[in-house]
């Protein structure tokens, strides 16, 4: 299929220019404390409520004009256009020809919903086949609950066949099967899955090997020693098939490792986009088949949030034009996460590999070299940790770094008198951060203030919030990535090292050094010969 891509970068439109205009005479000045004061209804106009998320952006560095300005840069980007086209199936990732259809996995079928979606060829036949996926998957993962024999499931997986899974089930756990434990396992490091290891046994153990294209280095290796672990302790060869099961894009590559149950996928399924596919097995085997279905509504109520509202009421696009505002024009190089919620601690780092291996780009869509900074550094702890580590930096350091607090109204399921004091915590900080104490007279106890925020509030961390809070992360990956005109759903830039260390493997054995530079020289006679 041809692709006319209907969208313009950001530094080609009049409303850059009018940015910076705006930027110079209003934004490098601007104080949210005297805005506060100028507008007594600043919180309103400045938060919404998104399906599941309520955000308040009202401490941000920004005012009616910049948000006007902001809106128009989107609309002359063609946004919108780009917006459709993603929902309508079209290859919008370039330089692999491919679709970009996550959102997909979470639209209801057409049978449950009694509503014909008005699709394009490749939207139809994917919903088709992403259903019969979904219903044979959670009837696999009732099977495995059902099962009291299977006590832990052991996800070997990387990227982005690891983090979102990993991240989810952590913030799921107060629902999480009482008979079953998860691990997930990334690294190449033996000690990983070999301290593990220690702690199972084969009978009682089933193995998830997740990989969209079942060749990644880490996760291959990890799972032919999971399978030699498994021989090795007395497993038989017909146990090896009721204990590994496939994740993956690659049937081929799946049955030739001698696997039979394997659950497939698309390649119009960006890896940091696929927990919603087979690769939420273990997330399903963790919450049930229903909490799954919860997941995934929540995460399609913030799809049609991002498909039809209008950008100045849209939260993922506002998200991205903040974000762009803050990059482009204040120069913040990046951003700390701050959820307040034990449950999300692994959030920060799902969001590195989903912002930053979106949207960590120099070049544009068709090749061409960028003027300017594309996705922030993103970063963080879960509260109140962060606070006795780094927000001393964020309170009094030379750089602005715009924090982002999640916040719930609900607490957990234990010692739930604890919440309040948590919450307090999260609203402190981000009026410490606004507020600061400009007037002391000690230099070392002056808070400049003025630092931004976002604010994002859930009632809960139930499956639906969750979903719509992840998709609320992904829409606004792509509107920013749009904006900056880049190509969201490659990721050349992890490639080299790739290549590189596969040439340096056999040297480290050899010592052989013919051909490198001399730092890697260096480094890898101090170390070979490594058995
Ligand atoms: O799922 P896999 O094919 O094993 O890929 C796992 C990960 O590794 C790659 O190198 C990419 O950087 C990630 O985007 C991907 O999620």
């Amino acid at each position: 299929m041809s692709f006319a891509d209907p969208h313009t970068r950001c530094d080609r439109t009049p409303a850059w220019q009018r940015l910076h205009a705006h930027y110079d005479a209003a934004g490098r000045g601007f104080d949210l404390r005297a805005a506060f004061e100028r507008d007594a209804r600043r919180f309103t106009r400045f938060s919404q409520q998104a399906p599941y998320v309520f955000a308040d952006l009202s401490k941000n560095l920004i005012d009616a004009q910049t948000e006007a300005l902001l809106l128009q840069l989107a609309r002359e980007c063609g946004l919108e256009a780009y917006r459709d086209a993603m929902f309508a199936g079209a290859p919008i990732n370039g330089t692999e020809q491919r679709a970009v259809m996550h959102w997909l996995l979470r639209e209801p079928s057409p049978a449950q919903s009694g509503q014909a979606l008005e699709a394009t060829d490749t939207v139809a036949n994917g919903l088709r086949e992403v259903h019969a996926t979904l219903d044979a998957m959670l009837r696999l993962a009732e099977r495995v609950r059902a099962d009291e024999a299977i006590t832990d499931i052991v996800n070997i997986g990387i990227g982005g066949s690891d983090l979102g899974p990993a991240m989810v089930v952590k913030a799921l756990d107060d629902l999480r099967h009482p008979g079953k434990r998860l691990h997930f396992v990334s690294n190449v490091d033996g000690m990983e899955l070999g301290s593990l290891l220690r702690q199972l046994r084969p009978a009682n153990t089933l193995f998830l090997i997740a990989s969209k294209t079942f060749t990644t280095l880490e996760t291959m290796t990890n799972a032919h020693a999971a399978r030699e672990w498994f021989l090795a302790q007395g497993g038989s060869q017909d146990g090896l098939v009721r204990h590994f099961y496939a994740l993956t894009t690659n049937l081929e590559a799946a049955a030739q490792f001698g696997i039979e149950t394997t659950l497939g996928f698309w390649d119009w399924v960006g890896g940091r986009y696929s927990l919603w596919s087979a690769i939420g097995l273990p997330i399903a085997i963790a919450i049930g088949a229903q909490g799954f279905r919860d997941l995934l509504a929540g995460a399609h109520a913030m799809d049609e949030h991002f498909r039809t509202t209008p950008l100045e009421a849209n939260l993922p696009v506002r998200l991205a034009l903040l974000d762009l505002w803050y990059r482009n024009f204040h120069g913040f190089a990046s951003r700390s996460m701050a959820p307040y919620s034990h449950g999300l601690r692994r959030l920060p780092a799902y969001l590195q590999q989903l912002e930053m291996e979106s949207n960590g780009k120099g070049v544009d869509a068709q090749g061409d070299p960028l003027p300017y900074a594309t996705a922030p550094v993103v970063w963080g702890e879960p509260g109140t940790n962060g606070q006795h580590a780094f927000f001393q930096m964020i309170h009094q350091g030379p750089d602005t770094v715009p924090v982002e607090f999640i916040a719930l109204r609900e607490p957990g399921r234990d010692l739930k008198g604890q919440h309040p004091r948590l919450v307090a915590n999260a609203l402190a900080q981000a009026r410490a951060l606004m507020m600061g104490r400009p007037h002391e007279q000690d230099g070392h106890r002056r808070f400049a203030g003025n630092r931004p925020s976002t604010f994002l509030l859930l009632e809960c961390l139930d499956p639906a919030s969750l979903g719509a809070l992840i998709a609320l992360y992904e829409h606004r990956v792509f509107a920013s990535g749009a904006l900056w005109g880049i190509n969201s759903f490659d990721q050349w830039g992890v490639e080299l090292g790739k290549t590189i260390a596969r040439d340096l493997e056999p040297r480290l054995a050899t010592g052989d050094v013919q051909g490198l530079d001399a730092s890697t020289a260096g480094l890898l006679r101090r170390l070979a010969p490594m058995a």
